[in-house]
């Protein structure tokens, strides 16, 4: 009987046709080939008298086990595969008949005949010949290197300083060692002791050095483009990290100068007035019969300061007045810090003083408008600083800072701009509006204090799952119940209790997070513009080490321990949090503040510098730490963090 054909498939039914292998490549017989053909049909046969498998056609099985009537895979490589091939009588291989397309792969040299023609375009890596291996993996080396602010570089707010002129400005201020070494007259000299008591305190900072000789007209000055106009006032840019002493930066050659001036102003009053004298005396001795003048009282110059002093925040104009009524004590100045904190009475004691006043120091708001309603206030301001210029030149400031600069004009001498970074959109007004002024910057503008060192928790993770609040709390009461942080061999100020400020990026939160925080059992308070003023003092009193009497300290810390004592029983002890916005950032000297918490990334490297800036201040050691959570810009994060470890600057 006619045994029936096993069921197959068309492919197996189409090679039965042809009576061939379907795949049999179509090459050309060279002798390597046919020993191939012969191997294979070997194989082929031997395997045709085993049993047949689970294979329908004959093809091999998916993971390589091969039915008995399987087709040998065409992937099979010839014994001989790792064969050199044959050189020719001269040594050389065998000539190809074409040359292949993908031949010249995997060469490290040109080939004869493709060397690089004359005037063709040579490549980067080595002028004039093919790439060698070794320029080949140089180049791999700097395209894998990664690029540093990749992410920082879309927002790039800070305006740039070339290391280079950091390097000369560093050198510059090497050789001034002590503030004895600076041009300042034996009376603020001596104030400085009096201002900075601690032993520490005796050598000037960069931004003191490079400040300070600038400021009273010697030492080397960096000019802009153009040349210094020969009339009207000089104009600086004071541009310093954070935490650097900027404020005896400004202000002691600003008193230096004051003083000078009213030393000239009394020596010309002497002899104006012996002058009158001597020609009233000669009058007197013509005339015989004359009638003597009654003699008239003098107006009282008050409300007419000689310096101005303008800051962003009521807590800013207490910090400065604090400092300026520490050096008054032996400069001998009328200081009179006024603010919106201050009740009408006090403002008006302050500035209306009948012995008069020499500084003032103020928001621009407050003082915009007294000016407007007692114009003669400013006539005889020979000197002007604005601190926290980035602040105040910004939108919201900008329209009071500018009118009390225009009213100051006439008398103007010395205008100072000071800051702890250059933004952008500061350097492009300044470059339009004030052209020839001279800029004074230290070698570590926009970098963080080195001493400070920069954490970041994953809010995303376990066992946050997305929860920043619970991340923050835990995170402060980790902080709470370390007890390594605190060196009484590092600074002066052993301090009990850790304070730490937490920072948010928009006021709504504080309230919110620091309710939280209390639920938790932390010593938390909101500090935010709408605070009442007097509870905003006692809140960063502490902060700020201004807290002096063991009294105020004592209410303070009623201040703090109230709400958290009343929400919870578990208490987290010796640590006081604030929960603030940018308002706590910008130039509150929170010395006692050895860690920072990033609630949210903040929206630019500016924010980044004011906010981790208030911790690691003059030296001190601190940590920030930044919340990550879903959303949040994870790159610029790991980029700050980048550069801080390699100690460069923001961008
Ligand atoms: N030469 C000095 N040596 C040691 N400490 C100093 C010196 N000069 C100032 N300080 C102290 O450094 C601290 C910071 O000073 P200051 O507030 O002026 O810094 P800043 O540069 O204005 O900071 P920010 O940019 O945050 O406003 C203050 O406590 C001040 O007393």
């Amino acid at each position: 009987m006619l045994r029936q054909p096993v069921r197959s498939c068309l492919f197996c039914e189409t090679r039965a046709l042809l009576g061939r292998p379907i795949l049999q490549p179509q090459r050309p017989q060279t002798r390597l080939y046919a020993q191939l053909q012969r191997e294979r049909a070997a194989r082929y046969a031997a395997s045709a008298s085993q049993p047949r498998g689970r294979s329908g056609h004959g093809g091999s099985g998916r993971g390589g086990s091969a039915g008995p009537r399987s087709r040998p895979s065409r992937m099979l490589l010839a014994d001989n595969v790792s064969r050199p091939p044959r050189l020719s009588s001269d040594g050389r291989p065998p000539a190809r008949h074409k040359p292949e397309p993908f031949a010249y792969l995997n060469r490290t040299k040109a080939p004869p005949g493709l060397e690089p023609m004359q005037g063709r375009k040579q490549t980067r890596n080595t002028g004039d010949k093919f790439p060698e291996a070794g320029d080949v993996e140089d180049s791999k080396k700097r395209k894998s290197r990664p690029e540093p602010f990749h992410a920082l570089k879309m927002q790039r707010a800070l305006s740039g300083l070339p290391y280079g002129s950091r390097a000369q400005i560093k050198k510059q201020i090497e050789q001034v060692d002590s503030f004895e070494a600076l041009p300042l007259s034996d009376t603020v000299q001596a104030a400085v002791k009096d201002a900075l008591p601690g032993l520490e305190y005796r050598i000037p900072t960069p931004a003191q050095r490079v400040a300070i000789p600038a400021l009273l007209g010697m030492g080397p000055q960096k000019r802009t483009r153009h040349p210094a106009p020969r009339s009207g006032a000089e104009s600086f840019l004071l541009a310093a990290e954070t935490g650097s002493g900027k404020t005896l930066a400004y202000l002691l050659p600003t008193l230096d100068a004051i003083k000078g001036e009213e030393a000239e102003d009394a020596e010309r009053e002497a002899t104006e007035a012996a002058e009158e004298a001597a020609a009233k005396e000669a009058q007197k001795r013509d005339d015989l019969f004359g009638v003597e003048e009654p003699l008239l009282n003098k107006a009282v110059d008050s409300a007419r300061p000689r310096a101005i002093i303008l800051v962003p925040t009521a807590e800013l104009v207490s910090q400065v007045g604090a400092v300026a009524k520490s050096l008054s004590h032996i400069v001998k100045f009328r200081a009179g810090p006024i603010s919106a904190a201050m009740t009408p009475t006090v403002i008006r004691n302050r500035l209306f003083n009948e012995q008069g006043v020499d500084v003032v120091i103020s928001t621009p708001p407050l003082l915009a408008s007294i000016a407007e309603s007692n114009p003669n206030i400013l006539s005889r301001v020979s000197h002007l600083i604005i601190d926290e210029a980035d602040s105040l030149l910004d939108r919201s400031f900008k329209p009071s800072t500018t009118e009390i600069l225009e009213k100051c004009v006439p008398s103007l001498k010395q205008l100072v701009l000071c800051s702890a970074t250059i933004p952008r959109y500061l350097d492009k007004y300044l470059l339009e509006r004030y052209p020839t002024m001279t800029r004074l910057v230290t070698p570590n503008l926009h970098a963080i204090p080195r001493r400070v060192q920069l954490g970041v928790v994953d809010v995303n993770k376990d066992p946050y799952h997305g929860n920043k609040m619970l991340a923050c709390a835990d995170t402060i009461w980790q902080i709470g119940k370390s007890n390594g942080d605190y060196d009484p061999a590092e600074g002066k100020e052993l301090v009990p209790t850790k304070r730490i400020l937490v920072f948010v990026n928009e006021r709504e939160q504080t309230e919110e997070v620091a309710q939280y925080l209390v639920k938790k059992g932390i010593d938390a308070l909101a500090f935010h513009r709408d605070t009442d003023p007097s509870r905003q003092a006692k809140t960063l009193a502490s902060f700020t080490g201004t807290e002096k009497s063991k009294k105020g300290g004592e209410g303070n810390e009623r201040e703090f321990g109230k709400q958290s004592e009343e929400a919870s029983k578990r208490v987290l002890a010796h640590t006081k949090v604030i929960v603030t916005t940018d308002l706590g950032s910008r130039g509150i000297d929170t010395v006692s503040v050895r860690h920072v918490i990033l609630y949210d990334v903040p929206h630019t490297t500016i924010d980044f510098i004011h906010r981790l800036g208030r911790t690691g201040r003059m030296g001190r050691r601190g940590r920030g730490i930044v919340l990550v959570g879903p959303g949040d810009r994870a790159d610029v994060v790991r980029e700050v963090k980048d550069a801080m470890f390699r100690g460069e600057a923001l961008i």
